[in-house]
């Protein structure tokens, strides 16, 4: 039964739990008996095709109070009106756009009717590319649960934590935090602090995973221990809940007279996770010149080609800094990946002013960019001792497809942004 207490963990990455919400619930040696216990519903969510190779396959069982089955047609959802990947009817021009935090949302705006939908690449239906959201949001979402059918969600809290009760059981996710939830996994969201803040990564595509390591060997950047899980707990409640689930891009709803938060039992590898950034573990340059910022994945969504991502997911955390005769920031360059970037806490090191906690930004393919004036002006003088990068954690999601914009967030884009890079002083030959 769902309590308030602080819910406990199962912990590793893609590992195969197996947890119960009350003894006896969970069947054993087989996944779908003939009568499973206490009348409970047998039912398979899939996060792959059932075909996968074994080491890519997801999916997980549940044993729940009523099958997700039983509910009436879903229609068209009113709410949530700038949580959509529209761009407008106008080509979007090949420049770098960045843009303040959102506004204050208006009062009794939940996490669903508060999302707003930034950019976006490719489409839900084509099963790759990612959309890039920010939430604001002020009431809890009561009796309401949601889901995308179109990707799974990385949460990445700015400001306030996250209470989110999932149908595999509760996590609570603090700024600091990042938490996964499936394709399909319905949720619902409370707000601990009474208001909260954040961006919302929806990747269409393969599912995230830990980037291979390579020549790093067997540990490092985030390990596979620190993700945690949580354990079964459920809703027994017979009351009037709105399912709101996205699918094909567009909001859809429909009412049950139950919670579908009700599964007593599951195990299987596709479930809910958070994970503390705090513990990923940094690795950099000990000699000179400042690395790809590859060495920072968190996660990697493969696309069909390999070695090039549908969807990294980069962060920039506290670190130090000793490249010798290095130019220690991110460096002047142009990319054939597309590069969002969001700010969570402190300031990034690229850029002096102007792209604050809460803020986006936009380098799309080709889109020269790098350290601001400032910033190039101060690293190109620096003593260069060892510094302490601190207090900071900025993030990027990165593609190998170009990002469109909505027409809501180019109407919010700076106007100013290119004087980031106005009045470098020309090179002078001998
Ligand atoms: O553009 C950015 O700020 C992100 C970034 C950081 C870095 O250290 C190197 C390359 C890069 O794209
Ligand atoms: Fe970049």
């Amino acid at each position: 039964m769902l309590s308030n207490a602080t819910p406990a963990y199962l912990t590793g990455f893609g590992g195969h739990f197996a947890t119960e919400a009350v003894p006896g619930a969970l069947p054993q040696g087989r996944n779908s008996p003939q009568r499973p216990a206490f009348g409970l519903y047998a039912e398979q969510l899939s996060g792959t095709a059932f075909t996968m190779a074994r080491h890519e396959n997801r999916r997980s069982w549940l044993y729940r109070l009523r099958p997700t089955a039983d509910h009436r047609p879903f229609e068209h959802y009113g709410g949530a009106p700038r949580f959509k990947a529209d761009a407008g009817a106008e080509p979007l021009a090949p420049n770098r756009l960045r843009w303040d935090p959102l506004p204050e949302p208006a009062p009794g705006t939940d996490f669903v009717d508060g999302l707003t939908t930034a950019m976006f690449n490719r489409a839900p239906f084509e099963l790759e590319g990612v959309a890039v959201h920010l939430y604001a949001a002020n009431r809890d979402m009561g009796g309401r649960v949601f889901f995308s059918a179109d990707g799974e969600l990385l949460i990445l809290p700015q400001s306030g934590r996250l209470d989110l009760m999932t149908e595999f059981g509760r996590l609570e996710v603090a700024p600091g935090q990042v938490a996964l939830v499936p394709r399909g996994v319905r949720f619902r969201v409370a707000l601990p602090d009474g208001a909260a803040r954040g961006y919302v990564a929806e990747n269409y595509g393969a599912p995230f995973r830990l980037p291979d390591l390579g020549p790093i060997g067997a540990n490092g950047l985030a390990n596979p221990r620190d993700f945690e899980t949580p354990m079964a707990a459920f809703e027994d409640r017979d009351e009037p809940t709105e399912v709101i689930q996205k699918f094909g891009g567009e909001l859809w709803v429909t009412t049950l007279d139950h919670s579908p938060l009700d599964v007593v039992a599951w195990h299987g590898n596709l479930a809910p996770w958070r994970y503390d950034l705090a513990t990923f573990n940094a690795i950099g340059t000990v000699s000179f010149d400042h690395p790809d910022p590859s060495i920072f994945t968190v996660l990697t969504s493969p696309s069909s080609v390999h070695g090039r991502a549908n969807v990294d997911f980069v962060i920039f955390p506290p670190r130090w800094m000793v490249g010798e005769d290095t130019f220690r920031p991110p460096w002047f360059h142009r990319n054939v990946m597309s590069e969002c970037m969001g700010l969570l806490t402190g300031e990034y090191d690229a850029k002096a002013e102007g792209f604050s906690p809460g803020g986006l930004s936009l380098h799309n393919l080709m889109a020269g960019h790098g350290p601001d004036v400032d910033t190039w002006r101060k690293a190109s003088e620096a003593e260069l001792k060892p510094v302490k990068i601190g207090g900071t954690m900025a993030f990027m999601i990165e593609s190998c497809w170009p990002f469109q914009v909505t027409a809501e967030a180019l109407g919010r884009a700076q106007s100013d942004y290119d004087l980031a890079w106005a009045d470098f002083p020309k090179a002078r030959l001998p």
